[in-house]
């Protein structure tokens, strides 16, 4: 029994819906952001990253979202255009609101962190009626950022895309992607993303994130083992739980557990790690390969990215994936 059923001669393979917005990151590396003095921009927002990632790699990709009106907003277009990413259901806001932006600070290999400038975003503006049905039925997978549910009228765009999605047999992957951010509270985004938890097939999130979705409605157990029980009892076939140089654990609804590990790398940064593990991820889940193989490739990926100074634009391609994965083996470096 396979775990996932792609519904086969659909013109797309993935559709990610959320944020798509600019990463500013510092050039000045190993310095605190008041002495920053330059960045360099970036296409960004996590799930505009896993597609990216996606359309690297090979898979037909296409996004749900929309952009501000402006030189940020053309920036965006352009860039998904020229990675091949699919921009038909990218619509262009029309009341001012602006590009989310997030300034990042490189201290050290271990001491990353972002600011991000949320008011008033476009991808937030996204309206129920800008979804396509017959968008979402052209797809094999839809992924959906957890980042989107944080305001209306995204958040209940992302609930009509979930109807479209289950309607059309389309695979559904919840990324939980926790930006605190724009939300008002941990127990609204720990309650919105239950709700969206429990009619996804595959979840992945970082251990905090999964943590913030259980104490909304019960205690801290931290124990991964009872959170893949949970969500598989409520119908997801595969649960990620990411635990940065610790690796990932995978569990899948006939009793798997996998335990992923991590490639050594030049750590310039640690963000992007989650975006480009998922996007790998899912390139090897879509392909049919085994829970192992698609962490090992996930993982091979991070580690490339990690090494690098950007997310969007160091999401390897297939070929640069296997070759990292050939020099561990023969190497082990
Ligand atoms: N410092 C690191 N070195 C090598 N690989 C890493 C490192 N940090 C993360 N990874 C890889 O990326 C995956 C996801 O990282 P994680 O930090 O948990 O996600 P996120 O960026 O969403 O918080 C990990 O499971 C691991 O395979
Ligand atoms: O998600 C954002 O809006 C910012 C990203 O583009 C950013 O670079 C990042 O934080 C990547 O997230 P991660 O892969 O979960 O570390």
């Amino acid at each position: 029994m396979s775990l996932l059923s792609f519904e086969p001669n659909r013109p797309l393979d993935l559709i990610g819906l959320g944020r798509l917005c600019v990463d500013l990151n510092a050039n000045e590396i190993h310095r605190p952001m008041e002495e920053t003095l330059s960045f360099t921009k970036y296409l960004g927002g996590s799930p505009a990253n896993i597609a990216v990632a996606s359309a690297r790699l090979g898979l037909r990709t296409g996004f749900i979202g929309k952009v501000s009106n402006d030189q940020f907003g053309r920036f965006i277009m352009k860039y998904l255009e020229d990675t091949g990413i699919n921009t038909e259901n990218v619509h262009v806001d029309r009341t001012g609101a602006v590009t989310g932006l997030a300034f990042t600070e490189i201290k050290s290999p271990t001491e990353c962190s972002i600011l991000m400038y949320r008011d008033n975003v476009a991808d937030l503006k996204l309206e129920p009626s800008e979804v396509s049905e017959d968008y979402i039925a052209s797809a094999k997978a839809m992924l959906v950022s957890g980042t989107a549910l944080a305001k209306s009228p995204s958040r209940e765009a992302v609930f009509v895309a979930l109807e479209y999605a289950k309607k059309h047999n389309v695979v559904t992957l919840f990324d939980i992607d926790y930006r605190p951010w724009t939300w008002q509270s941990k127990t609204e985004t720990g309650v919105y993303c239950r709700l969206v938890a429990e009619k996804c097939d595959v979840i992945v999130g970082g251990r905090d994130e999964f943590d913030l979705m259980e104490t909304a409605v019960g205690p801290l157990r931290q124990d991964d083992r009872w959170t893949a029980d949970h969500w598989l009892g409520k119908g997801a076939s595969i649960i990620v739980v990411k635990r940065g140089g610790d690796g990932s654990t995978a569990y899948t609804k006939d009793g798997g557990e996998y335990k992923g590990s991590t490639f050594p790398a030049n750590v310039v940064k640690t963000f992007g790690a989650g975006d480009s593990f998922a996007g790998a991820f899912i390139y090897g889940i879509m392909n049919g390969w085994d829970i192992p193989r698609c962490q090992e490739f996930g993982a091979a990926s991070a580690s490339i990215v990690v090494s690098s100074h950007s997310c969007s634009d160091a999401m390897p391609t297939a070929e640069q994936i296997q070759a990292r994965i050939d020099r561990f083996r023969a190497e082990g470096i």
